[in-house]
């Protein structure tokens, strides 16, 4: 089964999409007619510089409005389809793609457009080429792939067959299951696009929204598994029109076509086993067992700073590592390592970033199954020189630089605190912090699609819908992935301006990626008391918004009280409540968080999203200075 993907879907230049296209492991390449029209060579040379890359034309498209025209239209368009018809001979590929007409003057008629493609049918045939022709959603007369099979089917000609595009099929509602009566060598090629649930006219939505297989919302899977019953065989292309990847990085998104491809064969081939496909043997999705680890790289005063941080919030630095300059800090459940080395990877994270997250541990089952899983999906390893006595820990490079190591029970991975530490102590119970409730990755909003394909194609993880955060200086996009139980929660924020509090973090951190970490607590008001002995300064939230509070719910004056007195922040759902307490931003505007949730609460308190950034921003401009460091008392 080969791959391929549209010229059109790949941001820069045509010898950028190329390069893109042939490092991402392609097979082949559809070419789009814009691109080739806007670049400088010669058909016969193009086609030869995509063969010495390793690639194929699998397809040249589109050829618009052909069918059902009066003459002299119709005679028109014969000729035009000659002169591509050279044109595709020269390139060196075999087949075209024709899409409904959208001509104001055709007129419609099965019969008509048959016959008109069964004439072109006799003339490709004399040039041994093919032609397919598809159904766009919002095409004038044939807006249906059951229509564009009749047409096919009537013309009736070897050298006519049917193209299939999962957008134009789904985003129209059909069910893809009638795909499954259709013989699968009259389909010569499939076009597989996903695209978010939003309202829109299909039209506009299909050129600047169409995303990667699972990147949307589209039944993908129930698309190809129907697509590959008939016994297809043709390449699967991705042909993808995105707004925010024709602005983005050719090669990572070139990247994550290729590993949303391999995951959708993969989950096809799980869903239909019997489905003649060629997949990679890959571990199933990992089931995520929460957050082992986060790791600081920090340096001299900074990482005082931090520590007198941790140390407010409760935590004690438990053990130091055997032989590098790395502190565990511990409460709970929660371990919060400080990496204070002068090489290695922390330390270049650290000179590129400042004081951030470098790495985190996620818990799973078996760690090397994870890890390979991921590398086949296209991550990079991650290795750096370790003692030879030291465990071997699998770690991937992830999004942003960072560093993702898959720490498990059962090659005793997870024994590593007590085999590398030393000096260890209980972790601290002081503010009654129990486990990392989620972490937030920031972004900017043109990366977000490539985070949630990251994590949700290696891992077993759910997507929340988007929500908008609004910052005083514009908006934030939010998205939470989260494991089946929850014991594994990521939230995406996705920065449009560089105004925004998560804006102005990725400017000032020069793109470090974790902004915030909550933890959980079982009595948030407890918890806020033991805080304030340990040191603690709350980010002060406004009285106004406590007045707010008592019109918006049923809050008992006492608990009012309480959750002003302390600058405790609340929501609730039909299913339970939620309460917040922030702590002061630091490091290029980092912050923690301290929640609790009762009843199976399930959001991020995004309502309260607003008046936590007035607030954070309010201590930052009052300091006069970007980068507050936290008050200890
Ligand atoms: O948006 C379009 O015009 C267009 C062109 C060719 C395609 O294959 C397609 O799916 C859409
Ligand atoms: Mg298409």
């Amino acid at each position: 089964m080969k791959t391929s993907i549209a010229t059109v879907s790949i941001s820069g230049n045509f010898a950028e999409k190329l390069e893109a296209i042939a490092a991402a492991g392609f097979h082949g390449l559809e070419i789009f007619e814009q691109d080739f029209i806007a670049h400088d060579a010669n058909p016969r040379e193009v086609g030869e510089m995509i063969r010495a890359m390793g690639l194929e034309i699998t397809i040249f498209q589109p050829f618009r409005d052909f069918e059902g025209l009066p003459d002299p239209l119709r005679a028109k368009a014969f000729d035009r389809a000659e002169h591509k018809f050279d044109l595709i001979q020269e390139l060196g590929t075999d087949l075209m793609l024709i899409c409904s007409s959208c001509h104001p003057e055709a007129i419609g008629g099965i019969d008509r457009a048959a016959a008109d493609f069964h004439e072109l049918g006799e003339l490709a045939k004399k040039r041994g080429l093919r032609v397919g022709y598809e159904a766009l959603a919002w095409g004038r007369h044939v807006n249906d792939h059951r229509d564009a099979w009749e047409i096919v089917r009537r013309a009736d000609h070897e050298n006519i067959g049917l193209i299939l595009d999962s957008y134009h099929t789904l985003a129209r509602k059909i069910d893809p299951d009638t795909i499954r009566r259709i013989p699968g060598d009259k389909i010569f090629f499939v076009h597989f696009a996903d695209a978010p649930a939003i309202d829109m006219d299909l039209l506009y939505r299909s050129r600047h929204f169409r995303n990667m297989p699972g990147e949307g919302d589209l039944d993908m899977i129930g698309f190809t598994r129907a697509v590959m019953a008939t016994g297809y065989s043709g390449p699967i292309s991705l042909e993808i029109f995105n707004d925010q990847f024709r602005g983005g990085q050719p090669k990572t998104i070139a990247k994550d076509g290729y590993r949303s491809l391999l995951a959708l064969i993969d989950d096809v081939h799980r869903a239909e086993p019997a489905l003649a496909l060629t997949v990679p043997d890959m571990p199933a999705r990992i089931q995520a067992k929460g957050l082992s680890f986060i790791e600081f790289a920090s340096k001299g005063q900074d990482a005082e700073t931090l520590g007198a941080l941790l140390s407010s919030l409760g935590f004690t630095a438990c053990a130091d590592h055997l032989t590098l300059d790395l502190t565990l800090w511990a409460q709970g459940d929660i371990r919060i390592l400080v990496n204070r080395e002068t090489k290695g990877y922390a330390s270049s994270a650290f000179t590129l970033h400042g004081t951030n997250v470098c790495d985190i541990g996620i818990a799973v089952e078996d760690a090397k199954e994870a890890a390979e899983r991921a590398q086949l999906l296209g991550a990079d390893l991650f290795e750096q020189p370790i003692d030879p006595e030291h465990l071997k820990i699998p770690a991937i490079h992830g999004q942003s630089g960072g560093i993702l190591h898959y720490i498990d029970d059962k090659t005793g991975l997870s024994n590593v605190w007590d085999l590398e530490f030393t000096n260890r102590a209980d972790p601290s119970q002081a503010a009654g912090l129990t486990r990392v409730d989620h972490m937030g990755h920031t972004m900017s909003y043109e990366d977000m699609l490539s985070w949630s394909l990251f994590y949700t194609t290696l891992f077993d993880l759910k997507k929340s819908a988007m929500v908008d955060v609004v910052d005083p200086d514009g908006l934030v996009r939010s998205q939470a992935l989260e494991s089946l139980d929850g014991s594994l929660r990521i939230t995406l924020n996705g920065a449009e301006t560089h105004k925004t509090m998560a804006g102005r973090f990725l400017a000032e951190s020069s793109n470090a990626s974790v902004q915030h970490i909550a933890f959980a607590t079982d009595d948030i008001f407890a918890s806020a008391q033991r805080l304030e002995a340990c040191g603690f300064a709350p980010l002060p939230i406004a009285r106004n918004y406590y007045a707010d509070l008592a019109a918006r719910f049923d809050i008992d004056a006492a608990t009012l009280a309480r959750l002003r007195a302390q600058n405790i922040l609340y929501d609730e759902d039909a299913r339970g409540k939620f309460f917040q307490l922030y702590s002061r931003p630091f490091a290029d505007g980092m912050f923690f968080e301290i929640v609790q949730r009762t009843g199976g609460y399930e959001g991020y308190g995004g309502p309260n999203a607003p008046f936590r950034i007035a607030a954070q921003k309010r201590l930052m401009r009052q300091k006069g200075i970007p980068n507050v460091r936290p008050q200890m008392s």
